[in-house]
């Protein structure tokens, strides 16, 4: 029996350039049967950072040549700071001193920071190449490698330059997780927590139960990355460009980049970190705005802090700017809307909705206080 025979298959339904995510345990090794399969006669770049280079990227080119798939490997530093103009010129140029044609695929392995780049890199590199994700963080299963968000972060803010480009191929490998340090591990699991805030009571319920198995790789950890697997893909199969609902998937986000903005894309505060405080704050804030009851805050932070998670501005070392420095950075937000600030706010647990025109004065006095707690 092949991997792929024992796999887990959630389809991004996206009309002519629909795609599928395979999600199980050991599917690494059959990666270049998996390509071969759906991109016959390609030749490939496999992007990766350094630490799961190391890893995992000799299984994958194994696994890429029994498939009779050539592949030029492109390596870069870990961490939230390669997601940078200059990283994104090493990329692309490496791809085209390859030689690699338009025809040709781009594959990304590695957690999102190495998904958000490869997968920029392969949208402007000929103007466009096809590309796949093989997501090794738990964040990056759940969540980067799906939905076609690519790009860098700038002094300005993060994720400000980019395009949409979806992937042809996500191939998630369980068993990857394995390796991935228990905090980069936490960091992932609140962006699995979000899709029960957002609209799924039920699944938080559940994550509130059967955390430690997600965490310890039992068959929890296969149901989780699929369920939110699942999630996203709805979503970004209803609103792929973000006009309306995708924005939901921001829960906490509006926040957690103005920290992550504040504390320099820096291993102070990794992107998974914020958007955990940031969850936290968008439920208090919500309570704050009589939107919901403050037991949810309450409940929120308690499984979040159960598992390890950051959850108060004050669990960020080395101290944060005052209110206005934050609002500022909040301003830069992409779902700013002439002028005016929008927040993914909440009536409870699973209610999460879509909040416009959100009085700055009152976000700002929030994080005055927040932040002197
Ligand atoms: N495009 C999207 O829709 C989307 C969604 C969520 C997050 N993101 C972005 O994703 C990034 C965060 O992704 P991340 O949390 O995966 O960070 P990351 O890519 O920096 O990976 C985290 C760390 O874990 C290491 N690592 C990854 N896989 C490993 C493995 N199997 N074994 C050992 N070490 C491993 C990496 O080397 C890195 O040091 C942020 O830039 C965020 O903005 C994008
Ligand atoms: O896919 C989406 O849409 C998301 O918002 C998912 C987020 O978890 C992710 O961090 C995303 O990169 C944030 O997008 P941005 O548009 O706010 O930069
Ligand atoms: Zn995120």
């Amino acid at each position: 029996m092949t991997a792929e025979a024992s796999t887990t298959s959630v389809r991004v339904a996206l009309g002519d350039r629909a795609y599928d995510i395979l999600i199980g345990r050991g599917l690494l090794q059959d990666a270049g049967q998996a390509i071969a399969k759906r991109l016959p006669k390609v030749r490939a770049a496999v992007v990766t950072d350094a630490t799961v280079g190391a890893l995992h990227l000799g299984t994958l080119t194994d696994s890429l040549t029994a498939a009779g798939i050539p592949s030029v490997p492109i390596e870069i530093a870990p961490g939230e700071a390669s997601k940078n103009f200059a990283t994104l010129e090493v990329v692309t140029r490496a791809i085209l001193a390859a030689r690699l044609e338009r025809g040709d695929i781009v594959i990304a392995l590695g957690g999102g920071v190495v998904g958000d780049l490869t997968g920029f890199a392969a949208a402007i590199a000929r103007r466009g190449m096809r590309f796949v994700q093989i997501p090794t963080s738990l964040l990056s299963q759940v969540d980067s490698s799906v939905g076609g968000k690519t790009g860098i972060n700038t002094a300005e803010g993060k994720n400000l330059v980019g395009a949409f480009h979806q992937p042809d191929l996500v191939i998630a490998d369980t068993g990857v997780l394995d390796t991935l340090s228990p905090r980069e591990f936490r960091a992932g699991y609140a962006e699995v927590a979000k899709y029960g805030l957002i609209d799924d009571p039920a699944f938080f319920a559940w994550l509130e139960q059967n955390w430690q198995g997600i965490l310890s790789g039992g068959p929890e950890r296969e149901h989780a990355v699929a369920t939110s697997c699942r999630a996203k893909a709805k979503v970004v199969a209803a609103d792929e460009h973000e006009t309306g609902e995708r924005a939901l998937l921001n829960l906490g986000h509006t926040f957690g980049h103005a920290l992550e903005s504040a504390t320099g894309y820096s291993q102070r505060l990794v992107h998974g970190e914020g958007v955990a405080i940031g969850m936290v704050l968008a439920h208090q804030f919500s309570a704050r705005m009589n939107l919901c009851s403050p037991d949810d805050g309450v409940r929120v932070e308690a499984h979040l802090r159960s598992v390890g998670l950051p959850t108060r501005l004050s669990d960020v070392p080395g101290g944060l700017p005052d209110a206005e420095d934050l609002m500022q950075r909040i301003g830069q937000d992409k779902k700013v809307s002439r002028g005016t600030l929008t927040f993914i706010l909440t009536h409870g647990v699973g209610q999460a909705f879509i909040a416009k025109d959100v009085p700055p004065a009152a976000v700002q006095a929030f994080l005055t206080e927040k932040l002197a707690d």
